[in-house]
């Protein structure tokens, strides 16, 4: 036989209303080859056409089930009452052509009559039934079941491919059954199962009654061809069947999408839901999905489990967790709502602080959370400004910081001036500066952070805490010329704004050596004046402003050099720039003039000291008060630049160290 799983294009599809699927087929080429029993003819002369399989007239055909459906005639003898004989019609021997097989499945032998033994034969096969009837009335009713009274059934053996009836009429001749009077008529006849219907009419028929039943047949080897087909054993003969697999309907003897294709079990439920939601159910109000050859149940949300069994979804938490549940869901829910709220109020201040671009310059950009690990949580605090908190903080490549935190909150500088502020600083390089390593930009004023210098304030080492540490000419020399020159060289790069604005002995840091480190630089300048002048009003700082300044409320580096002025007498006196109700200022500045110096003002360990007994102990303290009072002169003008009190501080240093003094004393 050929493989040939298609028919031709113009292989009708039809006869009359019955459809014709391959492997069947009307006219040559049509059917599958080598299988006279496909080939089958349209009779046209009927309306509508009937379709025969040879001689057999053809219902339906259904590959899906593997039937065809035929037309059957029944047997039947009869009694003549006029003249007294019998006369019988045998329907057959039906023998259905190979490969088919009678279903016995779908059919069952019938026979009606009031005195009948009806018997059927196949070939090597016999059965029969027996059916029985007083009168008419003594028949069963119309419509039920054919347990011999005026009807008998039985089924059938399968693996049956000829089917004869014969009657055992038991007349001996005399033609004296009574019940002949009444029921003149036997039937007998295969056909589906549930289709003949016992009435008492059928036992009253007088033989030219006509029945038609229909009986089904299976064929028994068509090659299974379709995708998702597969096939069965025939349930009777040799042979095989082929079957749409589970989940798909079609013809699984032809390929393409004729052949079996996915029953879309969903779309079903929905056009007709009380037929199909039955049959594909799914429970607890799970949602249908197709799949194919199958589909699925999905549960609802917080349910879980297979919708499409009985024991439909079940919630994912048992209900006592539920509560417990939402708690964490909404203790989730908040966090992120914090957190969220918290990055976006990060970004903002970032954006605002121009945060991409001093990042494009490659500043150093700390985060906030990278700001806590540094300080340990802010863990240490090691003082506190005008600008707010220090605390002191390791880096991770374990450089020793201080991150100095803002409490003045919402005063900053605009956006650009910031940005080149923080530049220049990062930029800027000397050994009397504190470094500036970076800064964090998301918070409201920014952090910064600064090289840590390790011995604190020139403040608290002359007045403070550090007041025990002896300090001679030459290192309170270092400490004036090496602030000196951090501020010589501000004024020298960038112009008048990089004044410091701040100088006092708590901005010069001292580290191990006591080498001086002028702080404040940024900080200064990064605090609102308002801020710093209302820090200054309460700390006692006034006492380093220029008068100028006041007056003018321009800071310049002249306003420099008269705080500086302010150190230089701290240095030589280690007195504080306000002790008690007195001004050191004024009090020198009184003293020298009274004098002609101010040497009962100075440092009494200064003049009992080792460095003392030198000739030019005395000549270079009195030059650098003399210097300090040109700092603080009222007119500006007066007052030497930075460079030149560097330059006076070094030729004192030069005596001092033993080179011979230009100017007598
Ligand atoms: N880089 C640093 N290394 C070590 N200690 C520092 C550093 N910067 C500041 N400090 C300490 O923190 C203290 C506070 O410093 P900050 O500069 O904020 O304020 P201030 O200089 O005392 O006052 P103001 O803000 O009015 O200038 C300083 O006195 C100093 O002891």
């Amino acid at each position: 036989a050929s493989n040939s799983s298609m028919p031709g294009p113009d292989c009708p599809s039809k006869c009359g209303n019955i459809d014709i699927p391959y492997p069947f087929g009307i006219g040559d080429g049509c059917g599958r080859p080598g299988f006279s029993p496909y080939n089958l003819t349209c009779n046209n002369s009927f309306s509508p056409p009937r379709l025969y399989m040879s001689s057999a007239e053809v219902i339906s055909i259904s590959p899906e089930t593997g039937e065809i459906r035929v037309v059957t005639y029944p047997s039947y003898m009869c009694y003549n009452l006029n003249s007294p004989s019998i006369f019988t019609s045998y329907a057959g021997p039906w023998i259905l052509a190979n490969p088919f097989m009678i279903s016995a499945r779908s059919n069952e032998f019938t026979a009606i009559g009031c005195s009948t033994v009806a018997l059927l034969q196949s070939r090597s096969y016999y059965t029969g039934c027996v059916t029985y009837c007083e009168s008419i009335k003594g028949a069963a009713t119309d419509g039920a079941q054919c347990t011999g009274l005026g009807c008998c059934q039985m089924p059938i053996s399968g693996n049956l491919s000829t089917i004869q009836v014969y009657w055992n009429n038991n007349s001996n001749g005399t033609y004296d059954n009574p019940a002949w009077t009444y029921s003149p008529c036997s039937f007998a006849f295969v056909a589906e199962k549930g289709w003949y219907r016992f009435s008492r009419q059928d036992l009253i028929f007088d033989g030219n009654n006509s029945f038609a039943s229909r009986a089904s047949a299976k064929p028994t080897a068509p090659a299974c061809v379709s995708r998702n087909s597969f096939c069965i054993s025939a349930t009777q003969g040799p042979g095989y069947l082929c079957n749409c697999s589970e989940g798909y309907m079609g013809n699984p003897y032809v390929t393409g999408d004729k052949g079996c294709t996915n029953i879309n079990e969903c779309d079903l439920r929905k056009s007709n839901p009380e037929k199909y939601e039955k049959l594909y159910p799914c429970y607890s109000g799970s949602t249908c999905h197709d799949t194919q050859g199958s589909y699925k149940c999905k549960c609802k949300f917080g349910l879980k489990g297979d919708g499409k069994s009985e024991k439909g979804c079940q919630p994912i938490f048992p209900v006592w967790a539920i509560p417990i549940l939402g708690i964490i869901v909404v203790a989730v829910v908040a966090t992120f709502a914090i957190f969220e709220v918290k990055r976006r109020k990060h970004r903002r201040f970032f954006d605002r602080n121009g945060g991409d671009i001093l990042k494009s310059m490659g500043i150093n950009i700390f985060t906030e959370g990278q700001l806590k690990k540094i300080t340990n949580g802010y863990k240490k605090s090691i003082g506190e400004g005008a600008f707010g908190k220090v605390y002191i903080g390791v880096t991770d490549d374990s450089q020793q910081v201080a991150v100095k935190c803002s409490t003045a909150k919402g005063e900053v500088l605009p956006q650009e001036e910031f940005v080149n502020e923080i530049t220049f600083q990062f930029r800027i390089s000397h050994t009397n500066l504190v470094r500036l390593v970076g800064c964090c930009l998301e918070t409201d004023v920014p952090m910064l952070v600064f090289e840590f210098v390790p011995r604190g304030s020139l403040h608290s080492v002359l007045h403070g805490a550090g007041k025990t540490l002896p300090l001679s000419m030459p290192v309170r020399l270092d400490i004036a010329i090496g602030s000196a020159e951090a501020l010589a060289y501000m004024h020298s790069h960038g112009g008048h704004n990089h004044v410091h604005g701040d100088i006092k002995s708590g901005n010069i840091l001292l580290d191990d050596n006591l080498t001086p480190k002028v702080s404040d630089f940024g900080s200064a300048k990064l605090v609102s004046v308002a801020s710093r002048y209302s820090k200054w009003c309460v700390s006692g700082d006034m006492s380093y402003i220029d008068p100028i300044y006041i007056k003018s409320g321009r800071f310049t580096e002249k306003s420099d050099v008269y705080s500086f002025g302010v150190v230089l007498l701290e240095l030589v006196t280690r007195k504080p720039a306000k002790y008690g109700d007195n001004s050191l200022y004024i009090d020198f500045i009184r003293s020298f003039k009274e004098e002609g110096n101010g040497r009962k003002m100075y440092d009494e360990d200064i003049l009992s000291g080792e460095d003392a007994r030198s000739y030019h102990h005395m000549e270079c303290l009195d030059r650098i008060s003399r210097l300090a009072v040109q700092c603080l002169k009222e007119d500006v003008d007066e007052r030497p630049t930075m460079a030149e009190v560097v330059e006076e501080l070094k030729e004192v240093k030069a005596i001092a160290s033993g080179g011979s003094s230009s100017v007598a004393s």
